[in-house]
């Protein structure tokens, strides 16, 4: 079976939302089957992040519906994550003060058992053995790239299938971009479904199977990777070259 048939674990279907009286999401429909790894481009400012949050229930859906593995998706946070959706927020979004393993700790909170929770923190530090040997430290003496890799190792904790991960390069040196990238990678080989959303799209040309390109809470363009790069006239107008 193609990526394309196998059936959507996520369906956005006419998505508008944003923040009390400012819609910034203007009808947003696409599926991810199970397994794909989709990017979601564009430039700043334009609902990227507001897309993930609204799929986590953390910004309501004004109009629309979103269905997980198949059923309407619950309205509160709490139960979407409990269905298998994982939230990687931009930036680091750890607690600066607390320990590695704290910070991991904090994204088992809907854990079945003590034993499930050591069962992903082993996981985890064998995705990320550089948490393994810092899992006593607290998170504010971690680098860049160490802390992103808290945020992500954070997301695995909760135990989804299907993780959304917001801008994982932001504010990192490209080699440390690399290594990030590098795990994600290894998470989307490991049969996890990834929706993630990035500026850049070169970033993603070699490992997302499909790209939409988001400008102004809209779809304007969706395809692969390489034919997005290879059209020079939608990275001048969208992406600023
Ligand atoms: N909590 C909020 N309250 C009000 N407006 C918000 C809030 N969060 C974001 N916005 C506005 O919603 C719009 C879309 O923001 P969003 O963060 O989704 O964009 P983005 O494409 O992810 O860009 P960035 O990567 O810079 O966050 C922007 O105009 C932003 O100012």
């Amino acid at each position: 079976m193609t990526l394309s048939e196998k059936p959507p674990v996520l369906s956005l279907s006419n998505i508008v939302s944003g923040y009390r009286e400012l819609t910034v999401l203007k009808g947003i429909s696409f599926d991810v089957a199970a397994g794909a790894f989709v990017t979601v481009v564009g430039p700043n400012g334009h609902g990227k992040s507001t897309l993930l949050k609204t799929i986590s229930g953390l910004v309501p859906l004004k109009q629309g519906s979103i269905g997980i593995n198949g059923s309407p998706a619950p309205g509160q946070p709490h139960a979407i994550a409990a269905l298998g959706v994982a939230h990687v927020p931009q930036g680091d979004m750890l607690f600066p003060e607390m320990s590695v393993l704290e910070n991991l700790l904090m994204g088992a909170y809907l854990a079945p058992s003590r034993a499930e929770i050591d069962r992903r923190l082993d996981e985890v530090y064998t995705l990320l053995p550089k948490l393994a040997d810092r899992r006593h430290q607290i998170a504010s003496s971690l680098s860049g790239g160490e802390r992103r890799m808290a945020g992500i190792g954070r997301g695995l904790m909760m135990g989804g299938e299907i993780l959304l991960i917001d801008e994982p390069s932001l504010g990192l040196a490209p080699l440390v971009i690399e290594q990030v990238y590098g795990v994600i990678a290894e998470l989307s080989r490991s049969g996890r479904t990834i929706l993630l959303v990035e500026e850049n799209p070169a970033r993603v040309a070699d490992l997302a199977d499909h790209l939409h390109l988001l400008d102004d809470g809209e779809i304007v363009w969706s395809g692969p990777p390489a034919e997005l790069l290879a059209r020079d006239e939608l990275l001048a107008t969208y992406l600023g070259g």
